[in-house]
């Protein structure tokens, strides 16, 4: 090894910063949080991103407090979830619980809050670097400042903090004739290119490369940006997805190790995968156990797939849902462990383990995995 590398080893192992995959072991994962969660505002960019029955009650109620019958039960389980992951040893750190309902405005605009349940959407980790990313729901305009005692402290200890620059979010950048695309019509997007916009959780890293998908918070004008930002070392590769109402990767395609990728069968053609995913093991993701239950039906954020918002220990564990036995099993076929944590009620809030973390310490190395 010549002294840059190693050198270049020796700063990647101190850095409280390090994560280049979704797959090398955990050491150090945020997790958000629900205390000050607000409804979002009912902003076009929000709603057409929601189940519609959840989009229409939270329109109505938009900039209130989420009611205590949602808080409670989706806090006992996040409370369940720290634990897990403390007790397989990984070092949990959580953002400021911040007062979301307070109003604030730039020029142009002015909104409430929404809250810090998905620290996945609003910070990308490349090696040491974390980055901010410039997100389209107003709503969310300042959420990373209820991680900046986390980023601070990241920052004194050596890793790289860096921040997309802030979008205006003004009406150019949002279509006024949107409308989510009827079963058979092309995909399109609520999106202009006014301004390069995207949030993290539309992306997944494997190590050198770096896949994404376009979708109704994240623009070609804002993927342009990151794989500028980037520069030479990395390549970013477009996935295509046929979900009609596209927000974030995570319930779409995520890889579960070098040479594995578990695909939703509804949004992904293995055919149109990028070339070099083509030699990667496919592995499908199971129909999603129905959710019968009227008041979490009605109140998810999110789609049926969240039955694939799994998290990698390493790789062989992973936590799963036990609700979803479809998946729980297929994991065991697969011939991974799954570890089961009770998390429906935080659909409410945006998502699930992948989508309630950002993994910022895993063992491991910048690799090619291509
Ligand atoms: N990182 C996240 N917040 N992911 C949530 C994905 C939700 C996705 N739009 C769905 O409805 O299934």
């Amino acid at each position: 090894m010549n002294m840059h590398a190693s050198m270049g080893a020796a700063i990647a192992a101190d850095c409280p910063v390090n994560s280049h995959n979704e797959w090398d072991p955990l050491e150090e994962i945020i997790v958000g949080r629900l205390e000050g969660s607000t409804i979002p505002s009912d902003h076009p960019v929000v709603t057409c991103n929601i189940p519609g029955m959840a989009a229409r009650a939270q329109s109505l109620a938009a900039g209130f407090r989420f009611p205590k019958f949602m808080i409670e039960p989706a806090q006992q389980e996040l409370d369940g979830f720290v634990a897990l992951l403390e007790s397989l040893g990984v070092t949990v750190t959580r953002p400021d619980a911040v007062n979301h309902k307070a109003k604030f405005s730039t020029p142009h605009w002015s909104s409430r809050g929404f809250c810090n349940s998905c620290p996945r959407d609003s910070m990308l980790v490349f090696g040491d670097e974390i980055l901010e990313t410039p997100m389209a729901w107003p709503c969310r305009y300042f959420e990373t400042h209820s991680y900046r005692p986390i980023l601070k402290d990241y920052f004194k200890r050596g890793a790289r903090w860096t921040s997309a620059p802030k979008p205006q979010l003004t009406d150019e950048l949002f279509d006024p004739d949107f409308t989510l695309p009827e079963k058979g019509e092309p995909l399109r997007y609520i999106l202009t290119e006014f301004e390069p916009v995207f949030d993290a959780a539309d992306f997944f890293r494997c190590g050198r490369d770096i896949f994404v998908t376009r979708s109704n918070v994240t623009n070609a004008m804002g993927i342009d940006w990151l794989r500028r930002h980037l520069g030479e070392g990395y390549r970013i590769h477009e996935i295509k997805s046929r979900c009609p109402n596209p927000m974030h990767i995570d319930t779409t395609i995520l890889p579960l190790g070098p040479g594995r990728l578990l695909i939703n069968p509804e949004y992904i053609d293995p055919d149109e995968l990028p070339d070099i995913l083509k030699k990667w093991d496919i592995l499908v993701a199971p129909e999603p156990d129905p959710i019968n239950d009227r008041i979490l039906a009605i109140t998810s954020m999110c789609g049926k797939w969240l039955s694939m918002n799994i998290l990698m220990i390493d790789e062989k564990r992973v936590i799963v849902d036990p609700h979803h036995t479809n998946m729980m099993r297929q994991m065991e076929k697969w011939g991974y462990e799954p570890i089961p944590c009770s998390f429906l009620h935080y659909a409410a809030f945006g998502g699930a383990f992948h989508c309630a973390t950002l993994d910022v310490r895993r063992r491991g190395t910048l690799e090619s995995y291509f």
